[in-house]
């Protein structure tokens, strides 16, 4: 089968998405990680399926996958590419779009400037929301990463991340701590880690260490993660400027009972098809 996609990305955080409106296709787990291989495939962090609603009051239902072949809940940076590929494709000429996702539904607003804000939902910091192995409820959870004790925050995004906050964002932090925590035993469906270095109450720098990727130039939802650990633990403001090696995220959180709202960029790099 010869399949048609765009490659996408947003701040880095690199996407093939794929109109499964038009024809219907599905991929299965091997056929995932092939096309995401960036040496025998086509290389992308997550695969972006855009599909008809199931909820008729929906625009779309869209299906993410990691490059492992994971389907997961919810991408920040996916859902800004997503509005513009529906748009550049001309599936609708809304432009405010209404999306089902495996975490429920999302409302995206593309931008005169071509930016795209989404909200992201509401957080929950409840370790059963995620999920994460934890006695009770706590304001920093300290776990045990190789003999060394790190305090973590864990927010769920509608997908699970645990925040640490860091004096310094070295590469050894991320590469030693990121992978262990990632796959700890106590995130039995695994975990986004992210590194949170504050700057001030209003802006801050982040590096992510995806679940199923590894680290990432970008990561929506883990900057909405990293703010609201932030403006609960008493470090940020409501609005705060991340700063990620890709780029920069602009993120609100009015506090609980609020959705979270994110604004950044969305570009196409190209088009191309590949044989299943
Ligand atoms: N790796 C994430 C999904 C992609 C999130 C990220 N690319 C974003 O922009 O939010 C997970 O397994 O939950």
């Amino acid at each position: 089968m010869l399949l048609k996609f765009t490659k996408m990305h947003g701040l880095g955080n690199d996407f093939v998405v794929v109109d499964a409106v038009s024809r219907k296709v599905y991929f299965n787990k091997a056929q995932i990680e092939r096309l995401g291989d960036r040496n025998r495939g086509i290389g992308f962090d997550q695969l972006l399926v855009v599909e008809p609603p199931s909820n008729p009051d929906m625009d779309f239902r869209y299906r993410i996958y990691n490059c492992d072949g994971s389907e997961v809940e919810h991408c920040g940076n996916g859902a800004r590419c997503f509005a513009k590929f529906v748009l550049d494709r001309e599936l609708t000429h809304k432009r405010i779009i209404d999306v089902e996702t495996k975490r429920g539904q999302i409302q995206l607003k593309v931008l005169d400037d071509g930016q795209v804000c989404v909200d992201m939902g509401e957080p929950s910091f409840v370790p059963a929301d995620l999920p994460f192995v934890a006695e009770g409820l706590m304001d920093l959870y300290p776990i045990d990463v190789a003999g060394e004790t790190f305090e973590l925050t864990p927010v769920s995004v509608g997908n699970p991340h645990a925040v640490i906050r860091v004096e310094e964002l070295s590469d050894a932090i991320v590469e030693r701590v990121g992978p262990i925590v990632e796959d700890h035993e106590r995130f039995p469906n695994n975990v986004n880690v992210g590194f949170l270095q504050v700057l001030s109450s209003d802006e801050v720098n982040l590096r992510v260490y995806e679940r199923g990727v590894g680290e990432t130039q970008a990561c929506g939802t883990g900057a909405c993660a990293a703010v609201v650990a932030g403006i609960k633990q008493g470090w940020l403001a409501a609005d705060v400027l991340v700063h990620l090696p890709g780029g920069d995220l602009r993120i609100s959180w009015q506090g609980p009972g609020h959705s979270i709202q994110m604004t950044g960029p969305a570009e196409k790099v190209f088009e191309g098809q590949i044989y299943l």
